[in-house]
Order: structure tokens, then C-alpha cells, then sequence
């Protein structure tokens, strides 16, 4: 039998804006929910919150008795394998091809040969029409078969609850009476729970046992479809019967305030078929509640073990459809804000746990190596030529700027000391790393940042795989050892660089520039260098990572984004060198001191 989702009192508000308050339902295991309402009422938003990607303010979420919402990430992990999700556009990986992306939970959860995973990524592929179309990848095929590759992979760990967010969007009717039609054989063939968004008004009467609509920050009906579907609720009747006239307009904002069902008259329809009572609202042109429609049942025969349960619930009075109280939804909610301050240190807070979860997730197997590699590559190829063509002038730089002041004070033999020990210890580093900050920095902060809008990196979660684990902890690896050897290039040729500006240009001797480093430089000069350019990289890293996760939906969001990583990187790159350089003058003594 499919899970049991116990939801009570939850409150969601994303800033000033509430998003629905104190919602209570349950979803009865091995039944089909639907959960509808107008645009922008929050069901994704609800549905995310169930499986514990998005933090309710207030109320509990027991998944077979345990809460979501106060389990900690890792019980949460363990939790969201009992769930198969298909989020609105599919979240397929971009990188994998449709075979890939439906094996790929198989492949993280469990030991199965090869052999038996293809068996089951092609049976469930057959299911949803896309046999044949395994190769592709999700860029090369339509809205609609994404959507369905999408339900391949839900399906394929065999989860006992289903969220489906609008599984018409992108689909023709044939298919979506068919998708139906699929959904209703694996309830009856799984006993799965099921929970699915819908705007798609057929698919609401037929399919499933229970409704509920969101409407104005409220959950405002739920109950037994035999209930729901015949209300005499304006704003459900108004959205059942797809009614432009009626409470609900174009917007929330605008939408009337009453719900009150006293404000339409009543018509007898004794003379209709299935002699149903229904209502007419007082609004030119709105049409009336139907009889009861036929609920689907598998085309194979089998019988439903849930649908049965919720017969049964209907029958005993067990299952009574709730109304939300009128006045209460009307009532002014404050919503609880953060001010600019604890906003700006819960960014800080945040930033710092991902840095410790970074260290902690490297130690954990399985290690992502080729993806480690693959990103090295990638961070090393963007970055060296930008960093060498830095290196010369700010070499150079150096060497004139303390050629012409050692002259000054008269230490000339002093010049080739001091400007090795300032490309070494002060340019090298910070180069490279702003460097790798806003060359690779921002294209991994760009590409984790898209995977989050396409619900990529939630849909990982819900699988169970921490992303942290798999996309950030490669990534930082890749900006440390890219940090490591391009700082070693670096101070090569920025030394070079000072070489020949102060041998050449200023008419120094080589004895005395090479001499006067072995007298003034010791081995620590060198390596508190490469120190700095580890934990540049770490930071430039974590922070690429850290925005790219936290990106704002749409595409200014991943513009922002990118921004904001590569400044947050260089003001933490100076603070931090400023930190690190005190530190090691005052517990390193320089040499001959
Ligand atoms: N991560 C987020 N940050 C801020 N606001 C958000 C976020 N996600 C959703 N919202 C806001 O929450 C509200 C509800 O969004 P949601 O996508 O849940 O609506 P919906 O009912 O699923 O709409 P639709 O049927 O059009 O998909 C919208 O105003 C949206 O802008």
C-alpha cells in the first residue's frame, strides 16, 4: 500500500508575500488527489513543501508519521525515496540522454546489473510512448515527451507516493487522456499515493478520488470527489465549470473578496440527468454543476485497492468534505518579515554551513571523480590564458614599481628579494584566483544557477542524491587544484616577468636579483603562496556554488546571481588575504629578523 502524507496547519510565505496559511489535509494511502486552483495560488509551491525543498513557516508534514519539516537534510534524503516526483517541465538532466536520465535513479540507489536496469528504464519508456527515443538528449525532444521522460523516471523506482505537477502541460488531449489513463493502470497496478496539480478541469473530474483547490491563501475545499465535484461553492463550482464570471478574475488581487455561497441562487435540476441539485451563479452566462462524471478504472480490469478503501470511507462517513470558514479567509494575516540584517547574516550563516558541508561531503563515498576531473579541465582551459596575460604586465608592475623605490631608498640589491616575495606571496595568488573567480567561478555559478531554475537540482534531491555531494563538492575540488597550478604558472612567469623588467629595463645585475632573494626569502615565503591559493579556490568555489544554488527563478535570477558571486568572491579574496598575510608576519618571523 502507498504512503500515508499527513499535512496539518501549514503556512508558507516567500517575504511579505503569503503564499497560503494553515492548510490541513491528508492523502489517503493508494488514492488519487487532486490539488487545483487558479494560477498562481501555490500548488507547486505546495507541492514542494511536501517533499521538503521549500521550508513552511509553520505546521507538520508527516510522511508514515515522520515530519519533513523538522527532519534534518540527511533524514530528509532518506524520506524523499519514497517519493517519485515530475515537476512541471520535466527536470530532466540536460547532460544525459532520455535512457540515462530514467536509469539514473536505479543506478544511485541500487546494486542491479546493468541488464536489469535497461529492462526496466525500457519497460517504463514503453509505458509512457518513448521507446525509441532513449538516445536523445532532453534538448532534442519535445515539451510534452520531456514531460513524459519525466514520468518514466518517477516510475521507475516503483515509489509509493507520486507528486505530478500538471501533467497535461505541454501535451495534446489525446494525450493527456491517455497520461490519465496510464496514471489511473500504475495506481491500480502499485497502490501508489498519488498527488497531482492540475489545471486541466477533465482530468479533475476523472481521475482522481479526492480533490482540493487553493484559492486566496487558503486551502478553501477538500474531500471525496463524490462531494467536491457536486459542491454548491462558487469559486469551485465557477473553476470546475471554467466560468469567466464569478469570484474568481484574473488576478488574486482583484479576485472578490466573498466565497459566500448565500450570494447565488439555487436551481433544482431534478429534471437533469442523475436528478443533481446545482447551482447557478447570478453572473450572465455561467453554467451549472454536472451530475457526478464517470471516474476512470484500468482498462486491464484489474481492480483498485484504493479506489475500493475510498469507497468504502465514503460509505462509513469517514471521508466528509472540509469547507474552509468564509470570514477566517478573509482576515488580514501579518506575515512575519526579516529585517535587512538578519537577512544579510542568514545569507552569511548559510554560506559558512555550505563551506563545512563541502569539506564534509568530500570525504564521502562514492567520490565523483570523472565529474572532479571534468571540471579541472574545464575551470584550467578558461582561466590559464586570461591568468598568463595578467602575469606579465603585473610582474613587470612590481618589479618597476620596487626597482625605482629600492633605487630611492638605496637598496637596490634588495629588488630581485622584494619583488619575487610580492608576485609570490601577494599577486600570484589573488591573480589566479580572480582569475578562476570570474572566468570559471562564473560559469559554474551560471550553469548550477540554470540547473535550479529548470527544478535540475531539486529533482536530485528528490531522488535522494545530495547536490552538494554530487555538483559542488567536483566543482570546488576543480577551483582548488586549478587554483594550486595556475598560481604556480603565475608566479613563474610573473617572477620572469620582474626578472627581465629589473635586468633588462632597469639595468640591474642577475647576480644581485637572484642573490639578494636566497639572502631576504625562505622556503615558508613560497609556501604560504600556494597556502593562499588553496583557500582562494576553496572560496571562489564554494561561493560559485552557493549563488548558483540560491539563483532567484528566471533567467535575471542567474544574471544576478552570476554577478553577485564573482563580487562576493573578490571582497572575501581581500579580506581573506588581508587575514592570512597578518597572520603569517606576525607568526613567521622574516628571515635575518
Ligand atoms: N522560490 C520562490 N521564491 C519566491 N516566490 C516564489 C518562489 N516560488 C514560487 N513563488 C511565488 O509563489 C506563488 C505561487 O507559485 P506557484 O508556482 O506555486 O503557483 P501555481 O499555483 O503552481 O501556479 P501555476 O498553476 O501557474 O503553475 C507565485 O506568486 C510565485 O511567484
Amino acid at each position: 500500500m502507498g504512503g500515508l502524507v499527513e499535512v496539518t496547519g501549514l503556512t508558507k510565505s516567500f517575504g511579505r508575500q503569503n503564499i497560503w496559511h494553515d492548510v490541513t489535509l491528508t492523502l489517503p494511502p493508494g488514492e488519487i488527489t487532486a490539488l487545483l486552483g487558479p494560477s498562481g495560488t501555490g500548488k507547486s509551491v505546495f507541492l514542494k513543501a511536501l517533499i521538503g525543498l521549500l521550508e513552511p513557516e509553520e505546521g507538520e508534514i508527516l510522511i508514515d508519521g515522520v515530519d519533513m519539516v523538522s527532519s534534518r537534510e540527511s533524514q530528509r534524503l532518506e524520506l524523499r525515496k519514497k517519493f517519485g516526483v515530475l515537476f512541471q517541465d520535466g527536470a530532466l538532466f540536460g547532460s544525459m540522454n532520455v535512457y540515462d536520465n530514467v536509469a539514473f535513479p536505479l543506478r544511485e540507489h541500487t546494486k542491479l546489473p546493468e541488464a536489469k536496469v535497461r529492462d526496466l528504464v525500457m519497460e517504463k519508456l514503453g509505458l509512457v510512448g518513448l521507446a525509441g527515443q532513449e538516445h536523445k538528449l532532453p534538448g532534442q525532444i519535445s515539451g510534452g515527451m520531456k514531460k513524459r521522460a519525466g514520468l518514466a523516471r518517477a516510475l521507475v523506482t516503483d515509489p509509493e507516493i507520486i507528486l505530478i505537477d500538471e501533467p497535461d502541460s505541454g501535451l495534446d488531449p489525446v494525450r493527456t487522456s491517455n497520461l490519465a489513463q496510464l496514471l489511473m493502470e500504475v495506481n491500480a497496478a502499485t497502490d501508489t499515493t498519488m498527488l497531482v496539480v492540475t489545471h486541466n478541469i477533465e482530468l479533475a473530474r476523472t481521475l482522481p478520488d479526492n480533490l482540493g483547490m487553493l484559492y486566496r491563501r487558503e486551502l478553501v475545499m477538500f474531500g471525496p470527489r463524490e462531494e467536491f465535484l457536486l459542491t454548491d461553492h462558487p469559486v469551485v463550482s465557477q473553476f470546475m465549470s471554467g466560468d469567466p464570471d464569478g469570484p474568481i478574475g484574473m488576478s488574486e488581487e482583484t479576485d472578490h473578496s466573498t466565497t459566500d455561497v448565500d450570494a447565488y441562487d439555487e436551481f433544482d435540476l431534478a429534471g437533469q440527468p442523475g436528478g443533481a441539485t446545482a447551482l447557478l451563479s447570478r453572473h450572465a452566462g455561467a453554467r451549472p454543476i454536472e451530475v457526478l462524471p464517470r471516474q476512470l478504472s484500468p482498462r486491464t480490469g484489474m481492480p483498485r485497492a484504493g479506489g475500493d478503501r475510498h469507497r468504502e470511507r465514503v460509505a462509513s462517513g469517514a471521508a466528509r468534505l472540509y469547507v474552509a470558514d468564509d470570514e477566517e479567509s478573509d482576515r488580514e494575516r501579518p506575515v512575519p518579515t526579516r529585517g535587512l540584517a538578519t537577512r544579510a547574516l542568514t545569507g552569511v550563516g548559510d554560506l559558512f554551513a555550505l563551506a563545512l558541508d563541502t569539506i564534509r561531503e568530500t570525504f564521502k563515498r562514492p567520490f565523483a571523480a570523472r565529474e572532479t576531473l571534468e571540471q579541472f579541465w574545464f575551470v584550467v582551459s578558461v582561466s590559464w590564458i586570461p591568468a598568463m596575460l595578467v602575469a606579465i604586465p603585473f610582474g613587470a608592475v612590481i618589479a618597476l614599481q620596487l626597482g625605482t623605490l629600492t633605487v630611492q631608498i638605496g637598496a637596490q640589491s634588495f629588488t630581485g628579494a622584494a619583488s619575487v616575495l610580492a608576485v609570490v606571496q601577494q599577486a600570484a595568488p589573488i591573480v589566479t584566483t580572480l582569475v578562476i573567480a570570474g572566468a570559471g567561478g562564473a560559469a559554474i555559478c551560471a550553469e548550477i544557477g540554470t540547473r535550479r531554475i529548470r527544478d535540475e537540482i531539486d529533482a536530485m534531491r528528490v531522488m535522494g542524491i545530495s547536490p552538494v555531494q554530487r555538483l559542488v563538492v567536483p566543482r570546488v575540488i576543480a577551483c582548488v587544484l586549478a587554483a594550486v597550478l595556475l598560481n604556480g604558472l603565475v608566479s613563474v612567469v610573473g617572477v620572469l616577468g620582474g626578472y627581465f623588467f629589473n635586468v633588462v629595463v632597469q639595468g640591474g645585475t642577475p647576480g644581485a636579483y637572484l642573490s639578494s632573494f636566497t639572502a631576504l626569502a625562505q622556503i615558508s615565503d613560497l609556501w604560504v603562496g600556494e597556502i593562499k591559493a588553496v583557500i582562494f579556490g576553496f572560496v571562489a568555489g564554494v561561493v560559485a556554488c552557493y549563488r548558483g544554488l540560491n539563483t532567484a527563478p528566471g533567467p535575471k535570477g542567474v544574471g544576478d546571481a552570476v554577478n553577485q558571486s564573482v563580487v562576493i568572491t573578490f571582497l572575501l579574496l581581500f579580506f581573506v588575504n588581508f587575514v592570512i598575510t597578518t597572520l603569517y608576519l606576525q607568526l613567521v618571523p622574516g628571515k635575518g629578523a
